[in-house]
């Protein structure tokens, strides 16, 4: 396989639950299908139309703490009472390919990932909702969570927004299209950073060349 010239991005989003950020990222990953998607594993049960594998792999508590203990997640964080983890190995690889991955992970995750080895790569972007009450009708509105995980979710939704300042970016997701466009705005904006882009050097170098033959 060919070396590729630049190491793949670590793309972290991250909010309170219901802010919109599995719709952003799934919007994102439609836009640009090189993206690739680091699916955690979680020790929380699959909600329905939740498919193993790709948006969560489920796991005991047992084989959590074995991979833990392994050293085989890049980070993981006790969230809502379960455990949640992101998988070293298919990052790795992606970033050795040249390839950007998307993680959906809460603050601990994200400082965790930033902290790590690979710190140096990381975009990180926070989704605020416009209001409470919208945060609230959102997660209603998705219908998927008894009364009693909502309230839960809410009740830690002021700690997980307390982190924004800790992240390089902030969107407000008001409208989902104007935070899409956001999201791809940042991402675009990133990859054309001048320590990004490692054939700057060469394409410089032939413009001294032509200055050098007039
Ligand atoms: N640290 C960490 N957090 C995660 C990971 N996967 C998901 N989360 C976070 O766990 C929280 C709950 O996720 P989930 O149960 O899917 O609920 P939802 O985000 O409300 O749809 C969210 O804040 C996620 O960002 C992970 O691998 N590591
Ligand atoms: N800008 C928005 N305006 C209205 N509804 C939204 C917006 N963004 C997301 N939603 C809706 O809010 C709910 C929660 O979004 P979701 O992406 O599941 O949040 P999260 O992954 O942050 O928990 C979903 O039903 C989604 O369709």
């Amino acid at each position: 396989m060919p070396i590729p010239d630049r190491r793949g991005l670590l793309i972290i989003l991250s909010s309170p639950s219901g802010a919109g950020k599995s719709t952003l990222t799934r919007r994102l990953m439609a836009w640009d299908t090189t993206l690739r998607f680091s699916v955690s594993a979680t020790t929380r049960p699959p909600r329905p139309g939740e498919v193993e594998g790709k948006d969560y792999y489920f796991t005991t508590r047992e084989d959590f703490m074995r991979m833990v203990a392994e050293g085989r997640m890049l980070e993981h964080a006790e969230v809502f009472g379960n455990f949640y983890g992101s998988p070293r190995d298919p990052v790795e690889a992606a970033m050795l390919e040249g390839r950007d991955t998307v993680f959906d992970v809460d603050w601990q995750g994200g400082q965790q990932i930033r902290r790590s080895a690979l710190g140096k790569d990381v975009v990180s972007i926070f989704i605020l909702p416009p209001t409470i009450a919208d945060l609230e009708s959102r997660l209603r509105g998705r219908g998927q969570d008894s009364e009693e995980v909502i309230a839960r979710r809410m009740a830690k939704s002021r700690d997980e927004i307390s982190h924004w300042a800790e992240y390089d970016y902030v969107i407000v997701n008001h409208e989902l299209d104007q935070a899409e466009n956001d999201l791809r705005t940042i991402l675009s904006a990133e990859r054309m950073r001048a320590d990004r882009q490692p054939g700057l050097t060469e394409i410089v170098r032939e413009l001294n060349r032509e200055f050098e033959a007039r």
